[in-house]
């Protein structure tokens, strides 16, 4: 095999158990399974990236609310690494999702009108132990390095689309230990801004190996482009005759080997339309 396709999965980052989630007796999503390891490629530090696709209103938004804690699953559970506690047998202990463990950022990149942008990047480390100085250098060292440095005592209102997203993307990556997850973050972008959103998901997966990207779109091309790992959520109305969303359908692009390509090729093509194809049965 390529050596730049080479890769080896070891511990568990994110695992959902019979997830079901209910808004009063509407069950929105039912029986959601998946388990996704840490990806480990030879000579690169890297997190993951997961697509989920579903047609409207199939309950992405839903099942994103429930894998940051916003919202309590009405039964099943989402399991993330409980770093606080010590390995045990090789594993590291799992927990339960709590909000605020996990970054989220909505379509809007909604940002803290009030705040600048090294105010706002100031904020999402308050949880941190770091001392005030050890703070201010991460910062300024993510600023210059996401091309915010000149911007840092602007506020939202005068910010540009592609700089509030990146900001947005940045307060998210600091206050959070694990997983991203962002809903719809193409969404009305045009070409230029839907290129910086690429080279931020980028940047968030090469800081760190455990920052895994989770994103929903409608852009089925732009999603295989993307993904490591995508899910095509929708109805199965073999199962379920009322609607309820649930996974139809897991594609494991390294094990595939079509993650990490350069340029789309044939192959790539195929499974869209694969895609598609299950997507408008559903
Ligand atoms: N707070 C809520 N209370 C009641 N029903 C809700 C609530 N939020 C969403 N729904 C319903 O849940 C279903 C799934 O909505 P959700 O936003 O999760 O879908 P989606 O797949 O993200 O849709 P889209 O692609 O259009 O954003 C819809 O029928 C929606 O009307």
């Amino acid at each position: 095999m390529n050596p730049k396709y080479e890769y080896e999965q070891k511990e568990t980052i994110l695992h959902v158990e019979h997830l079901s989630v209910a808004y009063g007796n509407k069950t929105i999503i039912q029986n959601i399974n998946l388990e996704e390891k840490n990806c480990y490629r030879p000579g690169k530090q890297q997190g993951q990236t997961i697509a989920v696709v579903g047609r409207s209103g199939r309950g992405k938004s839903t099942f994103f609310k429930a894998l940051t804690g916003l919202i309590t699953p009405t039964s099943g559970n989402i399991l993330i690494p409980d770093f606080s506690k010590e390995i045990v047998n090789g594993q590291q202990p799992a927990k339960k999702v709590a909000e605020g463990d996990v970054g989220f950022v909505d379509q809007k990149y909604t940002l803290f009108r009030h705040k600048t942008i090294y105010q706002a990047l100031m904020f999402s480390l308050r949880q941190s132990p770091e001392s005030k100085e050890q703070k201010h250098d991460k910062i300024m060292h993510h600023l210059q390095q996401w091309g915010l440095e000149s911007a840092k005592d602007q506020y939202p209102c005068e910010l540009s689309g592609g700089q509030r997203q990146r900001t947005a993307l940045l307060e998210q990556l600091l206050s959070s230990g694990y997983y991203m997850v962002l809903d719809e973050p193409f969404s009305g972008l045009d070409v230029g801004n839907i290129a910086n959103v690429k080279d931020a998901f980028k940047l968030i997966n090469d800081s760190h190996e455990l920052n895994t990207v989770i994103f929903s779109t409608h852009d089925i091309e732009l999603a295989v482009e993307l993904a490591d790992s995508l899910y095509v959520l929708g109805y199965d109305k073999s199962v379920h005759n009322n609607n309820v969303g649930t996974l139809l359908k897991h594609f494991d692009l390294k094990a595939l080997g079509l993650a990490w390509h350069d340029s789309f090729t044939s192959a790539h093509l195929d499974l869209v339309k694969e895609i598609k194809d299950i997507m408008l049965r559903s």
